[in-house]
């Protein structure tokens, strides 16, 4: 289910008082520009809200997407279509321009959810290849068939009754005023939405988006189908302005020239996506004014793209980036502080139920040639933490991969709980109740902690045991951006994420990594208490034998992918096979 809730809980309001306020600025400008001055301006507001789609698909979610204005002109076609037919002008009145501009949306977005099927298997370069060749041919297309109102010599009726005189300029000004302020709260409260936080997630990591329980696919197509659903209202509300379309409005190149803009301003954010559209509209104007040929935008669009892509940045960020060093709050490691206390430390190494939650039985992975692990058995007891250490190389993350869905191919089984992960996909894996963390940095950093954490626990905690767990392991409070803090911070706040959505069990994957040598004591001493105050279960792969030492109630030792012993911590320490294994690390044992 679709959960919005605005970053600050008490300022959920706020968008919603910007648009407000937004409608009656808009209002004010109606009545003092002459209405023959409002044409621009109305296109300004129609080139938003398809940057505001194009801002879902790209600024969030990372995908590139070059055919935002075919999906406009789907929306101008289709409300064209029903208008042209006045399919429900009895039942609707007045208001049937508005209902056929939702269906506009709503048939859009279909089609943008198939036109994202591509996305689930390409990136980058091949997938914006893919979406301007869909630009074309849509564009072939228009070309033959043309718009229903242009074939059937007709105008479409503008909403309202407006005529298209100047009094209906005014009015259809204030209309897009009104849907271009609409969209910008229903965009926002999405951005700040379980969906916004699964196309932020994907953007950064596609195997952390599984991981927290998210289907990658669902994410992509989510934002395709959203950004499609805005383009469509916009191909419809500058149907309204216009009365008929014509194909030359939707070209590929004004496609590829919006994507520019978008990368260019980062249209994610609502103002920046404002000032596209002013850019949108202003500098074609001015070279029509300078008589330059149009085409000459193009070329505009283009260096500016250049300048935005190679900078991997964009002005929006860029602008409140100066704010926040201005306002002296500049990009600076957030204090961990996660140290010890006499009472943390003296919490005893767990021990367990007796009833063995995670099952590993014969697991065998290679890569080609290399045979990465043996017919690995593993059992890990409820209420226990379970430590995994060997050599590099030894085939340690290989066995997360494995258990976690992500490298389906294995031979041997695995359950967790009585259930088999063996065919289930990693996000199915997460939700069942087996979640992992990564050695790499995999928190994406456009979220807030208090989002992220609500992200990955999938509602599997209240707000007031997520402020528990973040306190419990020193990490910053919810509304920190994640931009803002370290990536040893990060990595623990992943743990503290992962806790939160209260999984059976949980495998560490080196997670004291970027910590410092009294961090890693003081994290451990927190650790030992997960099982018993969380519920949680873990098996810890580690390094730093002193962390291991101070809280695996029993260890396992992987060598060349294979079980080299498993037992308690002083039997297995002290196993001659396993000093042997580590050879120029004895001095660590
Ligand atoms: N995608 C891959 N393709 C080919 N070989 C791989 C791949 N991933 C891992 N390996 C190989 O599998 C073996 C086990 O690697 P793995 O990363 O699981 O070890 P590890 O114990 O986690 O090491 P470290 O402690 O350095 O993280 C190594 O020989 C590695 O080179």
């Amino acid at each position: 289910m679709l959960r919005v809730r605005v970053a600050s809980q008490e300022k959920w309001w706020l968008p919603l008082a910007i648009g407000g306020i937004a409608i009656v600025v808009g209002i004010l400008i109606a009545v003092i520009v002459p209405a023959d001055s409002l044409f621009r301006p109305t296109t300004i507001l129609v080139a938003s809200i398809s940057l505001m789609g194009l801002g879902v698909v790209t600024g969030t979610a990372g995908m590139i997407a070059l055919c935002q204005l075919s999906f406009a002109a789907v929306g101008a076609w289709i409300v064209e279509w029903l208008s042209v037919n006045d399919v429900w002008g009895n039942i609707f009145g007045n208001f049937s321009f508005v209902v056929y501009m939702l269906i506009a949306g709503v048939g859009t977005a279909v089609i943008g959810v198939i036109v994202g099927l591509p996305a689930l298997r390409l990136r980058g370069v091949n997938l914006a290849v893919i979406t301007l060749g869909i630009a074309a041919a849509f564009d072939l297309t228009l070309q033959k068939t043309s718009f229903p109102a242009l074939v059937g010599g007709k105008h479409i009726a503008r909403p309202f009754g407006l005529g298209s005189d100047f009094g209906g300029d005014r009015g259809i000004f204030i209309f897009a005023v009104v849907v271009t302020a609409a969209v910008a709260i229903g965009v926002t409260y999405l951005q700040h939405s379980r969906w916004g936080s699964s196309w932020k997630s994907v953007a950064f990591s596609e195997r952390s988006t599984a991981s927290a329980g998210t289907s990658v696919q669902f994410a992509k197509l989510t934002a395709f189908g959203v950004s499609a659903f805005l383009g469509g209202i916009a191909g419809a509300l500058f149907d309204s302005q216009i009365t008929q379309a014509n194909y030359s409005s939707f070209s590929p190149l004004q496609s590829l020239g919006m994507y520019v803009l978008s990368a260019v301003v980062g249209s994610h954010l609502i103002d920046m996506a404002l000032l596209g559209g002013i850019l949108f509209v202003v500098i074609p104007w001015i070279l029509q004014l300078l008589k330059v040929p149009l085409e000459w935008s193009t070329v505009v669009f283009g260096v500016l793209g250049i300048q935005a892509l190679t900078t991997g940045s964009n002005l929006g960020t860029d602008i409140r980036n100066a704010f926040r060093k201005r306002r002296g709050k500049a990009l600076v490691p957030v204090e961990v502080g996660i140290a010890s206390s006499e009472a943390v430390a003296a919490v005893q190494i767990p021990r367990g139920t007796g009833k063995v939650l995670l099952e590993v039985t014969g697991l065998t992975v290679a890569f080609g040639a290399v045979k990465a692990l043996t017919d690995v058995n593993i059992s890990v007891e409820e209420g226990t933490i379970l430590g995994l250490i060997g050599p590099n190389g030894a085939g340690k993350s290989t066995f997360v991969d494995a258990l976690t869905g992500f490298l389906p191919q294995h031979g041997g089984t695995v359950t967790l709980d009585g259930i088999s992960l063996d065919k289930l996909a990693p996000n199915r894996i997460a939700r069942v109740g087996l979640r992992r963390t990564y050695q790499q940095d995999r928190v994406p950093p456009t979220l807030r902690v208090g989002a992220y954490v609500r992200f990955v626990s999938r509602g599997q905690s209240s707000p007031t045991e997520i402020a528990e767990i973040l306190q419990f392991f020193a990490c910053p409070v919810a509304s920190t951006p994640l931009s803002l803090v370290d990536v040893g911070t990060r990595r623990l706040i992943e743990v503290a994420a992962s806790i939160a959505a209260k999984p059976k069990v949980l495998l560490l994957d080196e997670p004291a990594a970027g910590l410092s040598h009294e961090e890693h004591i003081a994290f451990g001493d927190r650790l030992r208490q997960v099982p018993s105050r969380f519920g949680v279960t873990i098996l810890l792969i580690e390094h730093d034998l002193d962390l291991v030492r101070s809280v695996c109630s029993s260890l396992t030792v992987l060598n060349f992918g294979e079980v080299l012993a498993t037992g308690s911590q002083e039997s297995v320490l002290s196993n001659p096979d396993v000093l042997k294994a580590y050879m120029g690390e004895t001095e660590l044992l």
